[in-house]
C-alpha cells in the first residue's frame, strides 16, 4: 500500500482512496451518533447550507461545532451525544475541520472518515478492498495535529501489516500512537474548557481505540455527501 498524509489545503486532485481523518471530535462524534442509531449523516458545506437543509427537513437533527447555537440541536461532543436518541434519524454536521476534509476529497473512489474509535474496521476495508494508494487527509492544524497524523499512521501501519506474501506480521503497538493523540494541542484545549460545546470525558471517549465495528464510508446521494457506517465483512479479519 502506498501512502501520503496531507493537510485539507494540500489536496489538488482526486484521490483514488481517501481516509479523511478527525479524532478531535467530528468522526468520533459520527460514529457515537451511528451507535445511538442515525441512519445516516449528511456533511454540509456551510453553516448556511446545514441551516437550510434543517429547515427544509425540521426532522433532522443539526449538529456543529463550538457552543450550543440557534438553530441546531446539539454540539460536536462524543459525551454530550452519547446519551441521545438518533434512531433512524438523518444527522447534518458541520464542523471547522472534519467535514471540510470530507468535502475536499468528496469525489473520490472510496471515501473513508475516521479516527480511533473505528480505526481498526478502517484498515479492514482498506485491506478487504485491497487498496493500493491510499490519500489520509490530516484535518486538524493545516495537516500537522498530532492526534489526526498519530491515528492516520496507525491505521496505514494496520492495513499494511496484512499486506504481501508475511501475512501473519504482527500489526503495530496502538499505545505510542494514543499517547501522542493524548499529549496533542487539541486533547489539552479540550481538557482546558478551551473549546466551547464541550463535555469532560470528551478527550477519553475520543482514544477509545476500536469502540466501534464499523467504518464510515462517505458517498454522494442526491447531491449531498452522506455518511454511513460500513461494517467489514466477517470473513475479512486476518489470519
Ligand atoms: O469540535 C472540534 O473539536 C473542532 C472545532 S475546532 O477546530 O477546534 O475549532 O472541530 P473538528 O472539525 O471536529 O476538528
Ligand atoms: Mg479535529
Amino acid at each position: 500500500m502506498d501512502t501520503r498524509f496531507i493537510g485539507i489545503g494540500e489536496v489538488s486532485d482526486v484521490p483514488s482512496v481517501a481516509v479523511v481523518v478527525d479524532v478531535m471530535r467530528a468522526y468520533t462524534v459520527a460514529a457515537w451518533a451511528f451507535a445511538r442509531g442515525a441512519e445516516r449523516i449528511v456533511l454540509a458545506e456551510s453553516l448556511d447550507d446545514a441551516r437550510a437543509l434543517k429547515e427544509r427537513h425540521p426532522d433532522w437533527v443539526a449538529l456543529k461545532d463550538g457552543p450550543p447555537t440557534p438553530g441546531f440541536d446539539a454540539v460536536n461532543s462524543p459525551a454530550l451525544l452519547r446519551t441521545v436518541d438518533l434512531r433512524g434519524r438523518t444527522v447534518v454536521q458541520k464542523t471547522t475541520a472534519g467535514t471540510v476534509g470530507a468535502l475536499a476529497v468528496r469525489e473520490a473512489g472510496l471515501v473513508l472518515c475516521a479516527g480511533f474509535v473505528v480505526a481498526g474496521a478502517t484498515a479492514e476495508l482498506l485491506r478487504e478492498r485491497g487498496c493500493g494508494d491510499v490519500t489520509f487527509v490530516v484535518t486538524g492544524e493545516d495537516g500537522r495535529a498530532e492526534e489526526d497524523l498519530a491515528c492516520a499512521q496507525y491505521i496505514a501501519a494496520l492495513a499494511a501489516a496484512g499486506d504481501g506474501p508475511d501475512v501473519a506480521g504482527d500489526g503495530p503497538d496502538a499505545a505510542g500512537f494514543l499517547r501522542r493523540a493524548a499529549d496533542s494541542r487539541a486533547a489539552a484545549e479540550l481538557a482546558q474548557g478551551v473549546r466551547e460545546g464541550a463535555h469532560p470525558d470528551d478527550v477519553a471517549l475520543c482514544l477509545e481505540l476500536d469502540r466501534f465495528p464499523f467504518a464510515l464510508v462517505a458517498s454522494q446521494e442526491d447531491g449531498l455527501t452522506v455518511l454511513r457506517p460500513t461494517a467489514p465483512p466477517a470473513g475479512g479479519e486476518r489470519a
